[in-house]
């Protein structure tokens, strides 16, 4: 995926997205100071306490003087806040972190509707399924742990070091540089960091997409014995990535040495300037400021040591910014100008004019294509493979724009018609039927959730698909992952339903019965021809049944139209369609 990086402003965007949450980061941003807070006057109190017993000025038990009751007070109240204080900031900077996240995933998934399908899209699936979930989720560090944190680390940075400053100045050369070391460690190896960072999420992102890729094709991997090769290559790839992963773990625990180093030298440190100069400091007050110096610190090396996974924060944030900024496919209907397609009398459903498209500069698959179809009329599209039939069905969904020429649905240029429009008035049967995890309802009425019953069932028995009705559980019968419960022609069959259930003005057949047998195949397309004076049907088809019960038949071939007409007025002529039909002969005899 490339895209112009200049510019992004990722920090910026990612700040913006707390701005419809402000009263949850704010609440955030209290817990965590309020929590740090706390946590530091708790120890600074009991190193007071420590302090007075060394200097022999407090006993043990209830006999304490005045001010060493009050801190115990202070201590008691301290660890009590600290415990609060710790589970309110888990809870508000989740819940804030879960809220972003929604509304980015919203974002993303939106984006990724307008840009799938592309062109020419290199990524496989599961690296579009990574961005869509593995980097969106891997920001919840980022809201959740390290922004309400910085603020608070820096809150009580200002705050310790003022007291330290009150109980003796020179303590901030040690104490400042120590801080400001400490907050650049994760820079120190911020190139190593980035790369390992980059290189876990591709490696994590194409081992995901080849455990799908080898869940899905499970029985095409067993059945040509590639199982345990595909196996071998996944664990190599586990390897790499588990190698990847440890010297990751490494570079991650240097930092964490470094950050712990210049705590303890910053201890040190002070500890030596009190050495120096004995006087400026009493005695008693030696714990608080060894304590305060440390506890001072602790927010931003815990900071520093969240920003570890900061190298796969960048990754992440950059995937995801290159989905966000990636122009759509194609652009939306206007909304101001776009107009309602109606249908006027005689007019074409659709029209094709001049038609060109190439998924690749310079290559084009279809080259100047002229077709209508008509309300009532149902018309083959036929041609050799790769002839650009599947083409023609993308661009009459407005998958892509035609580069040249354009394509009118009821008498609107497509490009003007509204995408929920678009989706009401053409439905389309695919050669790859999807069917979702769920229930029969819920598939065949997936562009209409809220068609009656009624109307769902006259869509099944139109497909030949009421006998789906007779399992168990009915309309909730759950027909599995990808219609893992149905045969191959119980799926073209409920597609069919489903794409009938729209009640579309044209309804597009891409191959989508080469999996019934050929006496349901004539009993589905005897039911179709009943609904379809209402609407005009695009059939892609190969097989000479379904070509020669259609009312026209229009040839491809090399993104041209070679012929158009009654399916036998031109086996008659015998031209393109007479060769078509006779090679298939030919294949359908040598193949017995
Ligand atoms: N997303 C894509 N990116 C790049 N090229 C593509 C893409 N989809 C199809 N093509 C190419 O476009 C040409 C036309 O393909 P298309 O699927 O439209 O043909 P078809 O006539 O439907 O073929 P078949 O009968 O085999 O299904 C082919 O050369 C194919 O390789």
């Amino acid at each position: 995926m490339t895209s112009d990086r200049s510019g992004r402003r990722p920090l910026r965007r990612l700040m913006a997205l707390l701005r419809p949450h402000r009263s949850a980061f704010l609440s955030a941003v209290a817990a965590t100071v309020v929590g740090q807070v706390a946590t530091v006057g708790t120890a600074v109190a009991t190193a007071w306490l420590a302090g007075q017993v060394l200097a022999g000025r407090a006993v043990a038990g209830l006999d304490l003087d005045g001010p060493a009751r009050w801190v115990l007070l202070a201590l008691a109240v301290g660890v009590t806040v600290v415990a609060v204080a710790t589970w309110w900031e888990m809870l508000v900077a989740h819940d804030l972190a879960y809220r972003v996240l929604a509304d980015l995933r919203v974002v993303v998934y939106d984006r990724l509707r307008r840009i799938v399908p592309a062109r020419d899209r290199p990524e496989r699936s599961g690296d579009l399924a990574t961005t869509a979930m593995t980097d969106v989720e891997s920001l919840e560090w980022l809201y959740a742990h390290v922004i309400a944190q910085t603020i608070g680390a820096g809150m009580v940075l200002v705050g310790g070091s003022a007291a330290l400053a009150a109980i003796r100045p020179d303590l901030l050369l040690v104490l400042l540089p120590a801080a400001l070391l400490v907050l650049t460690v994760p820079w120190w190896w911020k190139r190593t960091a980035d790369r390992q960072g980059e290189e876990l999420r591709t490696r994590g992102a194409a081992l995901g997409a080849d455990v799908v890729d080898l869940l899905q094709g499970l029985p095409e991997l067993t059945a040509a014995g590639a199982l345990d090769r595909r196996r071998a290559e996944l664990g190599a790839a586990t390897a790499k990535l588990t190698a990847l992963s440890r010297r990751t773990a490494g570079r991650a625990g240097r930092e964490v040495a470094a950050t712990d180093l210049l705590v303890s030298l910053a201890g040190a440190g002070a500890l030596l300037i009190i050495a120096l100069d004995p006087a400026g400091v009493p005695p008693q007050w030696v714990p608080v400021v060894l304590v305060l110096t440390g506890t001072v610190l602790a927010p931003a090396a815990a900071v520093a040591g969240t920003l570890q996974q900061a190298g796969s924060l960048r990754a992440a944030v950059s995937r995801i910014l290159d989905v966000l900024d990636t122009p759509d496919t194609v652009p939306a209907a206007p909304a101001t100008v776009a107009r309602t397609p109606v249908s006027r009398p005689g007019e074409p459903v659709v029209t094709l004019t001049g038609v060109r498209f190439g998924y690749r500069p310079g290559r084009p698959v279809l080259d100047g294509i002229d077709l209508r179809v008509h309300r009532g009329e149902t018309v083959a599209l036929v041609g050799r493979s790769g002839g650009g039939k599947s083409t023609v069905v993308a661009l009459l969904q407005r998958f892509f724009d035609p580069d040249a020429g354009r394509i009118d649905l009821l008498g609107t240029d497509l490009r003007a018609v509204p995408d929920e429009q678009l989706r009401r008035r053409v439905a389309v049967v695919g050669q790859d039927v999807q069917i979702f995890a769920g229930t029969l309802r819920e598939n065949v009425g997936l562009a209409v959730p809220d068609a009656p019953d009624a109307a769902l069932r006259s869509a099944l028995t139109t497909a030949r698909a009421v006998d789906l009705l007779d399992r168990p559980g009915r309309w909730g019968a759950v027909i599995g992952e990808r219609g893992a419960r149905l045969s191959g022609g119980e799926r073209a069959r409920l597609a069919v339903a489903r794409a009938l259930a729209v009640g579309a003005d044209l309804l597009v057949l891409d191959e989508a019965v080469a999996n019934l047998d050929a006496h349901t195949e004539r009993a589905l397309h005897e039911a179709l021809a009943v609904g379809a004076a209402d609407r005009a049907t695009v059939v892609v088809a190969h097989r000479p049944s379904a070509i020669l019960r259609a009312d026209r038949v229009v040839v491809l071939d090399s993104g041209r139209v070679v012929a158009d007409g009654p399916p036998g007025a031109l086996l008659a002529a015998g031209g393109p369609l007479a060769d078509l039909l006779t090679v298939g002969d030919q294949d359908d005899r040598s193949d017995r």
